[in-house]
């Protein structure tokens, strides 16, 4: 379980990223925090492994407030996806998976087994240990850097946008994957993005924010799809343009677009 209590973030030159943010994500969920570019949304993700501190408030991890834990022993118990998958250049696609296990003290050939595993599970063919960052596609990277932080096998992973600089077709073949390897894990994800379909696929508890932070409304993807709180959330999520709404098929609750495509799935939980 993650738990942000009452938030506020003002930055050394002012800027305040977060004015009063609570949320409680529960364990095996996937919250996606949704809004657009600068409203906050990294800055909250960060609280959580310590990369920014809250000016007040605190935020929990289970029993825990993260103020009271080791930065360095947090960041290793929880996995981090960033955008730009952020690989060590000069190590292989095995030795950075292996980072963390090897730091945490796994011997080589043991981390290097599982490094093996991880690349299988995120849909990549083992083959490729031994290649270096710069000798893979963008998807290829962004697979490898979700395999790398599941690799100390943590409860929590953060997501900043981890599909963002990919094509349309790789991200829908990578958000696949992660429901999949959801489904299997059941992680505790805090998923950042911009990507309206993207978070009303992914998430269970979608939050649509607005500058500051602010909540504009939250709750599950179908119902922020039916009844928009306001202007602001009906504009962002499109919902007048492409008149996205929601429908039974096969038994399972699609998101259909106004050419009566089906767009996306509404994540039933993971339990
Ligand atoms: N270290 C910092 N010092 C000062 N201001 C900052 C700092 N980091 C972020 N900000 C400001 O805080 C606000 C929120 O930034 P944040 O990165 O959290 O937004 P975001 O929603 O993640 O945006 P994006 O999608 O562009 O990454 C912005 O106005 C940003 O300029």
């Amino acid at each position: 379980m993650i738990r942000f209590d009452h938030v506020h973030k003002r930055f050394p030159d002012g800027t305040v990223a977060v004015e009063d943010f609570s949320l409680e994500v529960p364990s095996h969920q996937v919250a996606v925090l949704l809004g657009s570019s600068g409203c906050g949304k990294t800055t909250l993700m960060r609280m959580v492994n310590r990369m920014v501190d809250p000016t007040s408030g605190s935020v929990w991890i289970d029993d825990d407030n993260v103020a009271d834990l080791d930065p360095v022993a947090l960041r290793r118990r929880i996995g981090y996806v960033m955008q730009s998958a952020g690989l060590l250049p000069h190590r292989t696609v095995a030795d950075n998976v292996a980072t963390v296990p090897v730091l945490e003290g796994s011997p080589r050939r043991a981390a290097r087994r599982r490094a093996l595993e991880l690349l299988e599970l995120v849909g990549l063919d083992p083959g490729i240990a031994d290649r270096y960052p710069s000798q893979l596609s963008g998807g290829q990277r962004q697979r490898v850097g979700v395999a790398r932080a599941l690799a100390a096998d943590p409860n929590i992973l953060l997501m900043d946008e981890p599909f963002g600089a990919v094509d349309p077709v790789v991200r829908r073949d990578l958000q696949r994957e992660l429901q999949r390897i959801q489904a299997d894990l059941g992680k505790t994800i805090l998923f950042v993005t911009h990507d309206v379909d993207e978070a009303f696929l992914l998430g269970s508890n979608v939050l649509v924010l607005r500058k500051g932070a602010e909540v504009a409304q939250s709750g599950e993807p179908s119902q922020i799809m039916a009844h928009p709180a306001d202007d602001f959330v009906a504009e962002f999520i499109g919902g007048p343009r492409r008149r996205l709404h929601t429908e039974t098929r096969d038994g399972v609750q699609a998101v259909i677009d106004a050419e009566g495509r089906v767009t996306g799935f509404v994540d039933q939980g993971a339990g």
